[in-house]
């Protein structure tokens, strides 16, 4: 009976709404105990914002998708996908769900916010890494990573923007806006990702699969270590293929031993013969040493993660230039953004 009245209700709802149930149950009411209290990046379709709930005491972070721009991009399917992916996994290093609905023009993503931003906010503000950062954000991603895969999950993105630091000092993996279901062995076409991260199977326009995301690690930590991306970006996927192709991946002299030849093997232009499990990732000998126990890696903060959060460039680098003003011109029709500021911090909580 219940069941039949929830249909009948979801039959009344208009077809805006109804294309994106269930994956976001649609709200009317304005969340009253939610307020946005800044503007944390300006993302893809529309603004990442920064939000405090008044109930839990906490701040969070919601992506907000115009429905306008979902279906004029075509990706429906795809922002679906991104709710279904990130609900199931929990997992230390993985930014989780935490709420996800629609609102009659909106659909909104909350998560955990992570105030420390991003890791290319870190890396254009300290320029390279030092070999023992970058051993235990390799450490960290390649167990996110290991996990994902084990779920069937490919990423397809992953780059310095979507790994957050977080307040205790470590990274997480985030914006599953790309990733895709594929089990082990089975093989994707898209072309997708961003294009210097793209291993050349991905630029080719596939068959591709899970090998393809420890490439995009490998171009990761290289760039972490070195300051600088192996290749600069072309401006099209043919283009980027014939750099890749020709390009040696010679080490600089800079790099250890043991740090080249973890690259070397994750920078394999053959994906078969690419380093794509997490099983042989660990037994590197740039690991030696270091624990993958995600309980274990907890206890040692990543020291100049801790310190950036009070860099002084560090919320003007990662807003990326978008305040409450522009914001005003944006439909949000759920908040009220407060006048112009880039951040407030209300004295007196919303009453609910
Ligand atoms: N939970 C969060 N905490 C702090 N910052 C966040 C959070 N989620 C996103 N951001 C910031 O917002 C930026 C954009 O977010 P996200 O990548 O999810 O959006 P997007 O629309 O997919 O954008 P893009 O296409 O640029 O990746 C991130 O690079 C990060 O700086």
């Amino acid at each position: 009976m219940c069941t039949c009245a929830k249909s009948q209700e979801t039959n009344l709802l208009p077809t805006s709404t109804s294309i994106f149930l269930p994956e976001f149950p649609h709200r009317e009411a304005r969340p009253a105990h939610l307020q946005v209290t800044g503007v944390i990046a300006k993302g893809s379709f529309g603004p990442v914002l920064k939000v405090k709930d008044w109930v839990k005491g906490k701040t969070y972070a919601i992506k907000v998708l115009p429905k306008s721009e979902v279906l004029k991009h075509g990706v429906l399917e795809q922002a679906k996908e991104e709710v279904i992916i990130q609900r199931q996994l929990q997992h230390a290093f993985v930014l989780g769900l935490e709420d996800c609905w629609q609102s009659q023009n909106n659909l909104f993503i909350m998560c955990d916010y992570c105030r420390t931003g991003d890791l290319y906010t870190y890396w254009t503000l300290t320029g390279h890494f030092k070999e023992r950062e970058v051993q235990v954000i390799a450490a960290e991603l390649g167990s996110a990573l290991g996990f994902l895969h084990d779920f069937g999950i490919m990423h397809r993105d992953l780059k310095m923007e979507n790994i957050l630091l977080t307040d205790q000092g470590h990274v997480c993996l985030a914006d599953f806006g790309l990733s895709r279901r594929l089990e082990r062995g089975a093989k994707a076409f898209t072309i997708c990702g961003t294009i210097q991260y793209m291993a050349p199977e991905v630029l080719t326009g596939g068959p591709y699969s899970h090998a393809a995301d420890w490439w995009s690690l490998g171009i990761l930590l290289y760039t972490l270590a070195a300051g600088e991306f192996p290749l600069p970006p072309e401006s099209d996927h043919s283009s980027m293929l014939s750099k890749v192709t020709e390009h040696p991946y010679e080490m600089p002299e800079s790099f250890s031993p043991a740090l080249a030849l973890l690259l070397t093997e994750l920078l394999c232009k053959t994906p078969m013969r690419r380093l794509r499990c997490l099983e042989r990732y660990r037994t590197q000998r740039f690991f030696n040493g270091v624990s993958f126990d995600s309980q274990v890696l907890m206890k040692f903060p990543i020291q100049p993660i801790l310190e950036l959060k009070d860099h002084p460039n560090r919320l003007e680098k990662s807003t990326r230039g978008l305040t409450f003003d522009q914001l005003q011109n944006f439909e949000c029709d759920l908040f009220d953004p407060p006048s112009s500021a880039t951040d407030v911090s209300p004295a007196v909580p919303h009453q609910h």
